[in-house]
């Protein structure tokens, strides 16, 4: 099958991103203004995993960029468990910290369900505690995934009106798959999980207006399997070998997505590109909910930043 001609809208989550972080920093201006709350991010990253290392210090300099507080806590990977979740408990107690984010993965020796359920689900601002999954299920106010939030905002600026779309995701994970399908059911959508035991997982995509690929699979998605005119939200982020052949050999890399980009751009109307699709909206939406959280101790109604 030929895709020579890219057709489809690229959604630049970068642009997206880059004017949701400067909404969310005049909002922190004016909350510290009339309520003297100045909204704080502490993440915690445990080891040396360097693309870890990178997302953290992107996060912290967004951060201090939005004029927010920003602590980054680097642990070595011995750091014991019991060290962690002690860090996590003076966290949880400082009045100056809204936010809490424990960069993953952890090392192995480490329980991350158990760290994870030790954050105050108030200043979860991952969105990843058992408390805020329930009440992202039950339609109750509370802290979303970032990486679900900053896909729904692109869809919604996108298509406008998500009602009757029929969204199909690939992908099953808590983080990005459930808490998605969570909110496109609020969005009015018909939603499918599919996963590695769906059947026929080419034509299930292809019944899907709205495609949803978060299965860590690089470019598994082919052209083929997309509905024309779909739009496609890729949320895969994978290195690999660089297509240059010498660089290759030199070891070096590069980002895709799940989804075979000029292939699907071939056919779908609108399509996140990795990079800078979903991936920069990941860290835009922490500083939402580490805003939303600040105002929610400081006991003021959030501004929204929706599209
Ligand atoms: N506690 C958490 N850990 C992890 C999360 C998370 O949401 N919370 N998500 C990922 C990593 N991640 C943020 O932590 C993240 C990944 C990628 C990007 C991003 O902007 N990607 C760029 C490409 C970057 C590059 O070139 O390497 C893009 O897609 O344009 C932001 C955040 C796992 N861990």
């Amino acid at each position: 099958m030929a895709h020579t001609d890219a057709r489809a809208t690229l959604i630049d989550g970068k642009a997206f991103a880059a004017g949701l972080v400067e909404r969310i920093a005049e909002a922190s201006a004016r909350l510290e203004q009339t309520h003297g709350v100045r909204p704080g991010l502490a993440v915690v990253i445990v080891g040396e995993d360097p693309a870890s290392q990178i997302y953290v210090r992107n996060k912290g300099e967004t951060t201090a960029r939005a004029g927010m507080r920003s602590d980054t806590h680097r642990l070595a990977d011995t750091t014991t468990q019991a060290d962690l979740l002690a860090l996590i408990a003076s966290l949880n107690a400082d009045p100056g910290i809204h936010g809490i984010l424990v960069q993953l993965p952890l090392p192995a020796h480490i329980d991350a369900a158990a760290v994870l359920a030790a954050i105050d689900p108030d200043k979860d601002v991952d969105g990843f505690h058992v408390v805020n999954a329930g009440r992202l299920a039950v339609g109750l106010p509370g802290l979303v995934p970032c990486t679900p939030l900053g896909s729904i905002m692109l869809l919604r600026q996108t298509l406008g009106d998500l009602s009757g779309l029929n969204a199909v995701i690939v992908g099953r994970s808590n983080i990005v798959g459930k808490p998605m399908a969570q909110l496109l059911l609020a969005e009015n959508c018909t939603v499918t999980v599919a996963h590695s035991r769906s059947r026929d997982l080419p034509a299930l995509c292809r019944s899907a207006d709205i495609l949803v690929a978060a299965v860590g699979r690089p470019e598994m998605i082919r052209g083929d399997w997309i509905k024309p005119g779909a739009t496609v939200i890729d949320v895969g982020i994978n290195r690999v070998p660089s297509a240059d052949p010498v660089k290759a050999a030199e070891g070096r890399t590069r980002i895709v997505g799940d989804v075979a980009l000029a292939e699907a751009a071939a056919v779908a109307g609108a399509i996140t590109p990795v990079p800078g699709g979903v991936g920069p909206m990941t860290i835009a939406c922490l500083l939402a909910n580490t805003y939303s959280a600040a105002c929610r101790a400081a006991g003021v109604e959030s501004e929204p930043f929706d599209a």
